[in-house]
């Protein structure tokens, strides 16, 4: 308890929003915390952690509940279910909480919601893992090992079912443990504009610990700061939080000064603004999203970095726009995906998409596909991108653009760090997985037009 907020219940609240009502986790965490500006950091880091801890290993979590509790979690009242679910989290990755702690505060917590009479069940149910789970053993490997990984690395059969079949039992291992590392935040520094030095001055000023980032100079790694909103060098523009997989869009872009640029799906705006600063103070880049909120984004962070040549505005990238027609000399398609790339950031992602959803991405991502071919003009170049590791959205997604569309791909080594050529960057395209490469899932293809 810190200021008459209970920790453990805001917990719970979190944990609710995402999983009843569907809130990214991302977004429900940060709008708690900025509800409760006031706790201390350490406070605010352990919201973090087990909201964010209980989501990843969800599926591990449910299978040593349903190892232990008569009542299995499917069967659960949803605030039960949570209180257990963040409970289990604490005793099994969290030793710096007592489990007696993590019992008494649960069983309080149950009370408090109203469950008085499912105060033994829970006492019961977390003393008992407490006590055993050290010897519960997870599913066989060798009899059923999409189940064994399913259960380890909490991800849902049906995922790893299909990674398997795309990248075998090495690769698919190193994805799902890299899931469950936890991230850095990565920054790109505004370097047309601002020296590395000063911007790197600014933050160890402030505390942060600051780390190169792989592939790209201009990119850090930060850790060990409270709250981005309040660091200098951030509230100056002075950096922009992006991937380091994202930011290799407009190195494979390449824009030349003056160029018009259209980004079909701009919103918060990192690839626009990264594209624009390349420019320097030339050229335009036409940022576009389907909604007034998703603009409201870009435009937020167009004022942040006070860049004058990225403009936002709603259009709808699925609908033909006469005026844009052969006009552009980039067009940007970082389309709506399945993001099963960025998971370890966004854990819920792995839970949510179903086969039909997947079919209906596939459908907007070649809508929109065609209409970005549409407004390249002659010898301009297109840049495909997702973050998603999923095959149907990335190469099958780029052979049916190559066999329906005059373009061809184009070589993405001259834009590339040496170590991340390979056979099919020569060709013009890069599937980035977590765990063999040093960056989130992504996927990026490089055409141009006949
Ligand atoms: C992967 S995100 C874009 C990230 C962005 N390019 C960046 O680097 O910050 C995909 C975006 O597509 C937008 N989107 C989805 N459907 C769209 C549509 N029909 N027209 C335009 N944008 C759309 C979403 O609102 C979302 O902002």
């Amino acid at each position: 308890m810190t200021n008459g907020i209970n920790t453990r219940e805001l917990i719970l609240e979190i944990l609710l929003e995402i999983e009843e009502e569907g809130r990214h986790s991302h977004i429900a965490i940060r709008n708690a915390l900025s509800k409760y500006q006031f706790l201390p950091r350490q406070e605010r880091a352990f919201i973090t952690r087990v909201c964010e801890g209980t989501l990843e290993y969800r599926i591990l979590i449910d299978y040593i509940i349903d190892s232990y509790s008569k009542v299995t979690v499917d069967k659960m009242k949803p605030a039960i279910r949570e209180i257990l679910r963040s409970g289990v989290y604490q005793i099994k990755f969290m030793d710096s909480v007592p489990d007696s702690a993590v019992c008494n505060e649960a069983v309080k917590l149950a009370q408090r919601k109203g469950f008085y009479n499912l105060k033994p069940f829970v006492n019961g149910v977390l003393r008992t893992i407490a006590r055993e789970y050290k010897n519960l053993e997870l599913p066989s490997r060798e009899q059923d090992l999409v189940r064994f990984l399913s259960v380890k690395y909490s991800m849902p059969e049906n995922l790893v079912n299909r990674w398997l079949e795309a990248y075998g039992e090495e690769k698919t291992e190193m994805i799902l443990a890299e899931f469950l590392k936890e991230k850095p935040v990565t920054v790109r520094c505004r370097i047309h504009k601002y020296p590395q030095e000063e911007i790197y001055r600014s933050l160890t000023e402030q505390g942060v610990k600051v780390t190169p980032a792989p592939y790209l100079s201009y990119a850090y790694e930060i850790s060990d700061y409270n709250h981005i909103l309040a660091l200098d060098a951030f509230i100056q523009g002075k950096i922009q939080v992006q991937d380091v997989s994202s930011m290799l869009v407009a190195e494979v872009a390449d824009p030349k000064k003056g160029d018009y640029i259209i980004d079909m799906c701009a919103a918060p705006g990192g690839k626009s603004l990264h594209v624009g600063d390349k420019m320097g103070d030339y050229g335009t880049v036409d940022a576009r999203d389907v909604s007034q909120q998703k603009v409201d984004l870009i435009e937020e962070n167009i004022n942040r970095l006070d860049s004058i040549n990225v403009q936002a505005r709603v259009m709808d990238a699925t609908v033909f726009d006469v005026d844009s027609e052969l006009k552009a000399d980039i067009v940007l398609a970082d389309v709506p995906c399945s993001g099963y790339g960025v998971i370890g950031k966004k854990p819920e992602i792995k839970y949510r998409v179903t086969p039909q959803k997947q079919e209906e991405i596939v459908i907007l991502q070649r809508t929109i596909l065609d209409r970005a071919a549409e407004y390249v003009k002659p010898g301009g170049v297109l840049v495909f991108s997702t973050c998603t590791i999923a095959k149907e959205e990335n190469e099958e997604n780029m052979m049916w653009f190559m066999n329906n569309h005059p373009f061809k791909l184009e070589s993405l080594d001259p834009f590339l760090p040496q170590e991340l050529h390979s056979e099919t960057t020569a060709l013009g395209y890069l599937q980035l997985l977590p765990g063999v490469h040093k960056t989130d899932g992504f996927f990026i293809a490089k055409f141009r037009r006949k």
